[in-house]
């Protein structure tokens, strides 16, 4: 797109991009709730729908089938011919009516019989899950395409913290929304994702009034409209022979397949090894923004929050050191506050699963945005992968081998490090790696890939956890006796180790290719 020099656009106002961010963002935030939820109901499954630990991993490990088998890439290419407006309205569809399947199915619409309620669920989640990819894909191209130019990787980190937040909320808050049942949980996520579509529908009016400022400009200024390159198949080949693209879409497989599969079986392990509970106990800890004696203290905390980040982002040329000071200690001082004043309700979380667990991905929301700043600044981004990986063996060994609670907290705290360290530095090193006009192609063939690596360990932790507690499954389904997590999450040190091989081989090709990954953002090496 060539910007004109005469006249503004939308984008060109920090107002609207942000409203468009909030607005495209809104999908992120309920297709990854969904994708994420059901880790705080495993239990409730397996008591109320007789699910075994195999089934949940069946359920949740079909949701990649069809992206495994080329969903994504035809999803890319629907995106290339119809553009981002129809192709986010089909596959942001394709996900709500998925959601609305299973939790038709599993209110035994289509039949009550467990099968059947299993496999209309699974067919839901296939659904959904084609969707759920392809609106990732449908984000990131619209957020380019609003700050290109502008805070482009602080939006793309925001857009993922959305979706964080959704996997955050939707674990931690699954249990009390559906009260002891599975079918209101699901409803409500599928309504979840029924609304972020409505706000979809808000965008596309936006993406018109872009479009056709941008024709106008074009046409103004006797510019010819820059095509995007669609999807080509040479593209795809030009890019798995390409050695840094190949390490670093592998590392995409094994990362994410020691992390997102971990997510959805963490509530169970904590309630499971490390005795906490699913249920905060009645009318106690329910510390939610709404509805609560806290809400008034709450907004002068998030008010005074935003003022400090706000002003701290007030670019430094424009603001003393003493200014910046004051912005820094306001932000201490309220989540000081905040935590002081929520310590009674933090301790009954931080005894509870789906809450503790939730806490994972609701770090990365303010850890991703702060290491990307990092990668941006200083570089570095395969050493920090090397460094990511590194921290994902660290915890899953502290939460599988160990029986110490305090050594499962430092797992937890590992994990979301890791978790927010390499997709801060791996995003952005595709994009040095990949042309830009090839970034679409590259995004769908490392999700593709993703895919078959998360399908494998969604559904092969629940197996191994059958498996590897066959003698007691009649006592535990009794709740006489617990699982042992110990070989299902031990299995994920196998990640760890081929992450940390694959960040290597790729520092080294990187050092052969010269994209200048260790290098910050902008730099070229020479
Ligand atoms: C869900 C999707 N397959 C995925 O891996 N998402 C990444 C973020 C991708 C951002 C690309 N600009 C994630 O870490 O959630």
């Amino acid at each position: 797109m060539k910007k004109d020099t005469s006249g503004k656009t939308w984008k060109d106002s920090v107002a609207l991009r942000w409203v468009v961010l909030i607005l495209v963002s809104g999908l992120m935030f309920s297709t990854y709730w969904f994708q994420d939820f059901f880790s705080g109901l495993k239990g409730l499954m397996e008591s109320e729908l007789g699910f075994t630990s195999e089934e949940f991993g069946r359920l949740i490990g079909f949701t990649t089938i069809a992206n495994m088998f080329g969903m994504i890439i035809v999803g890319g290419i629907i995106l290339d011919k119809w553009g981002l407006r129809l192709a986010g309205l089909l596959f942001g569809g394709l996900a709500a009516v998925g959601a609305v399947i299973v939790a038709l199915g599993s209110a035994g619409f289509f039949g009550e019989d467990k099968s059947v309620m299993l496999n209309t669920m699974i067919l839901g989640r296939i659904m959904f899950g084609s969707g759920l990819e392809v609106v990732c894909v449908v984000c990131t191209r619209a957020v380019v395409k609003w700050f290109k130019g502008y805070e482009l990787a602080l939006a793309m980190a925001i857009n993922v913290g959305f979706g964080r937040l959704g996997t955050a909320l939707g674990m931690a808050l699954s249990v009390d929304i559906g009260k002891g049942f599975v079918t209101p949980a699901i409803s409500f996520a599928a309504t979840l994702i029924g609304l972020t579509l409505i706000m979809f529908l808000i965008y596309i009016v936006f993406d018109i009034k872009l479009d056709r400022q941008v024709k106008g400009q074009n046409a103004g200024n006797n510019l010819e409209e820059e095509e995007e390159e669609d999807f080509r198949f040479s593209d795809l080949i030009k890019l798995i022979t390409n050695s840094s693209f190949l390490y670093i879409a592998l590392l995409c497989v094994t990362f994410y397949a020691g992390v997102f599969p971990f997510i959805q079986y963490a509530p169970d392990l904590l309630v499971n090894k490390f005795g906490f509970s699913y249920n905060l106990p009645e009318g106690q800890g329910n510390f939610i923004l709404f509805g609560s004696t806290n809400f008034g203290n709450t907004m002068v905390y998030v008010g005074l929050f935003i003022f400090g980040l706000a002003f701290s982002m007030i670019p430094s040329k424009r603001k003393t050191a003493a200014g910046k000071m004051l912005a820094y200690l306001v932000i201490f001082a309220v989540f000081y506050a905040a935590i002081y004043s929520m310590r009674d309700t933090l301790s009954l979380w931080l005894q509870n699963g789906p809450k503790t667990a939730s806490l994972i991905p609701l770090g990365t929301i303010l850890f991703t945005p702060i290491f990307g700043n990092y990668v941006d600044k200083k570089g570095k981004a395969a050493s920090l992968m090397i460094l990511g990986s590194f921290l994902l063996i660290f915890a899953h060994i502290s939460l599988s081998v160990f029986n110490n609670v305090i050594l499962g907290y430092l797992g937890l705290v590992s994990l979301g490090v890791a978790f927010s360290l390499v997709p801060a530095a791996m995003w952005p090193s595709v994009a040095k790696i990949v042309a830009e006009k090839r970034l679409g192609t590259a995004y769908a063939t490392m999700f593709t890939l993703q895919n078959w690596g998360l399908g494998l360990f969604f559904w092969g932790i629940g197996a191994v956890l059958d498996l590897a507690n066959k003698q007691n499954l009649e006592a535990i389904r009794a709740g006489e006796m617990m699982y042992d997590y110990t070989i299902p999450v031990l299995m994920l040190v196998v990640c760890g180790v081929v992450s940390i091989f694959l960040s290597f081989l790729l520092k080294k090709a990187d050092r052969r290719q010269k994209y200048g990954l260790e290098l910050p953002s902008g730099q070229k090496p020479e």
